[in-house]
């Protein structure tokens, strides 16, 4: 019997310990069937599933996740997954908790417990630190009987709180994206209202999940409840699913009135999952909320919250109104949750992902952007003034000055804009436009050159240069005897002109260009490595000779002059 009282839930009903009647059977209980006799001494606890790892990294327990979910009996059967979310300090595992009060009961309608047990299962606390990290499952699979005869495993869920002051936007994001993408009822669990902010985060939050699933469905999310924890409105929304559903239908309306913002958050998140439903619950009392010692027991708990568990927990639990986790319309075993496990945490832990950012860095990062696009934009629009298409070319030195001086002035009208992220961070975005100013000059660069016409007709000139060569030679090496080599500077003659025709062709028709570049490159290593050094050689030779010339013809002048003064 003590062996059994461990293996029960954490925090059970006195009254119905030890029964077993009912449809509802904690997983290892049917498991035990095969192994009764054997010691059993792990209390049902809360698994860490997904680690909270140094640099803000999360990583997966795959023994740990296998252990929960492969056990024989219920690795094939289809997974019902209930997933509190949403910010930090709200009494998500708090409501966990009687959640598995109500999974342990088995169908008791006194599954509620008794009024002064403490409520035990999932980690939770008062305080104003965050307790829970990661994402943890709770090590008791509850094999259920549905009505209409198909048994399916329940599996519940609690999530790292979102903002709190450790985690960074994207850490949120992947808490509540992975919990969503696993499961097929997420609870967004949030503080006294649904909030233009509460709708925007999970936007933001849901998109990422999206990101990351590889088939984009419909809807490829499945149920969402927001939980209104306490709401203080209820002579404007009555407490439970009914005022809840009214609450939401205003909440999510959309209207042509409603700027656009409005209304496509509203459209997102209706697109996004398949049932959207809303509940409202009381404040839970001050005891609760404000009582260091309180430790859970329902004495101390207001009866308005109580009425209104009973109402939700069976909502979200009892066997007729599970619903099994689907992926692209199919349902999922607990095996391959695990697959699936695996493979989204894989895509969070890689890079291909964008981060998803704090409002105030995605603005910022916005405005930036749209300044070096403005500021780039000008840029061009001078440049294209001074040395675009109908343009003539342009003397490199005035080109530079041209770009050096409109430049300057981009610069300057991305400095004058307003923008937001501080000092540094606008710096970084003016490195960024002037680096993207030097490329953009490269490339005018290499525009005003193909004008140059010496440069465009390079290629046949040095082809040119060098088949009049080889014709020359092989006249003269024909005429002293050496036929052989003057055949082969023939044939090197037919060659060369074979090349100027292709080139010809390359350049008219736009076809074969891969075989122009080799032509051209071919032109140019002769242009670089014979025909320019010697053009320089000679041109030096001649200045020389020019310029001795000349001093040879000036020295008598002027010693003439000198003899004259003197
Ligand atoms: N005001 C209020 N307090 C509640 C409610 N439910 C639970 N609490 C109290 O909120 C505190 C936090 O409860 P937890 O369940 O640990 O909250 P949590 O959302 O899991 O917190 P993290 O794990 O840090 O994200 C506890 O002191 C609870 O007594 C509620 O509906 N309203
Ligand atoms: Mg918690």
């Amino acid at each position: 019997m003590d062996t059994r009282r461990t293996r029960r839930g954490p925090a059970m009903n006195g009254d119905l310990e030890g029964e077993m009647a009912g449809d509802v059977v904690a997983e290892d209980e049917v498991a035990g069937m095969e192994d009764l006799e054997a010691p059993l001494t792990k209390a049902p606890h809360a698994v860490p599933v997904v680690l909270a790892g140094e640099g803000h990294m999360f990583s997966l327990d795959e023994q740990a996740l296998e252990d929960t979910l492969l056990k024989k009996n219920l690795r094939d059967k289809p997974v019902v997954v209930i997933s509190v979310a949403g910010a930090f300090r709200k009494g998500k595992s708090f409501l966990l908790d009687f959640m598995l009060r109500y999974m342990y009961s088995k169908g008791s309608p006194a599954w509620l417990g008794g009024d002064n047990e403490p409520l035990t299962g999932f980690s939770w606390r008062g305080g104003s630190e965050r307790d829970t990290t990661g994402i943890l499952l709770w090590s008791d699979v509850f094999l259920v009987d549905r009505p209409d005869g198909s048994q399916v495993a329940v599996l519940l869920m609690d999530t790292q709180g979102a903002f709190d002051s450790q985690s960074t936007i994207r850490d949120c994001a992947t808490v509540f994206a992975l919990s969503t993408m696993t499961s097929s009822l997420q609870v967004y669990n949030v503080s006294h209202n649904i909030q233009e902010d509460d709708l925007q985060h999970l936007q933001l939050f849901t998109e990422y999940g999206r990101l990351a699933m590889e088939e984009i469905v419909n809807k490829p999310f499945q149920s969402l409840t927001f939980l209104v924890r306490d709401w203080s409105f209820p002579y404007e929304f009555v407490y439970g699913a009914d005022g809840g559903r009214h609450f939401l239908e205003k909440r999510l309306l959309v209207n042509d009135q409603q700027h656009e913002e409005l209304q496509t958050v509203r459209m997102h998140i209706n697109s996004c999952f398949s049932s959207v439903s809303c509940f409202l619950m009381p404040h839970p009392g001050l005891m609760v909320a404000t009582d260091p010692h309180f430790d859970g027991r329902l004495a101390d708990v207001d009866t308005a919250f109580k009425q209104c568990l009973q109402e939700l927990v069976p909502m979200l639990l009892a066997p007729e109104n599970l619903v099994v986790k689907e992926i692209n319309g199919t349902p999922i075993t607990c095996r391959s949750l695990v697959e699936y496990f695996k493979s989204y945490m894989k895509i969070y832990q890689g890079e291909e992902l964008p981060h998803p950012k704090s409002m105030l860095l995605a603005t910022a990062e916005a405005n930036n952007l749209s300044a070096v696009a403005a500021a780039k934009e000008i840029y061009t629009t001078e440049m294209e003034k001074v040395c675009g298409g109908d343009r003539a070319f342009l003397a490199p030195s005035e080109l530079e000055r041209h770009h050096r001086r409109v430049a300057t002035g981009a610069v300057a009208l991305f400095r004058s804009v307003k923008k937001m992220g501080g000092d540094e961070f606008i710096c970084r975005y003016q490195e960024q436009l002037e680096n993207e100013v030097e490329q953009l000059y490269g490339n005018f660069v290499k525009y005003n050159e193909s004008k140059n016409i010496f440069h465009t007709f390079r290629t046949p000139a040095s082809l040119f240069v060098v088949m009049l060569a080889a014709y020359v030679l092989s006249g003269v090496l024909g005429f002293v005897g050496l036929d052989i080599v003057a055949s082969l500077c023939n044939l090197a003659v037919t060659v060369l002109l074979l090349l100027l025709c292709t080139w010809g062709y390359v350049r008219y028709s736009g076809e074969y260009l891969e075989m122009g570049v080799l032509i051209d490159e071919l032109a140019n290593f002769i242009w670089e490595t014979m025909i320019s050094p010697l053009s320089e050689m000679l041109l030096g030779e001649a200045a020389r000779m020019t310029v001795s010339g000349s001093l040879g013809a000036a020295l008598p002048a002027k010693s003439k002059r000198k003899t004259k003064t003197n």
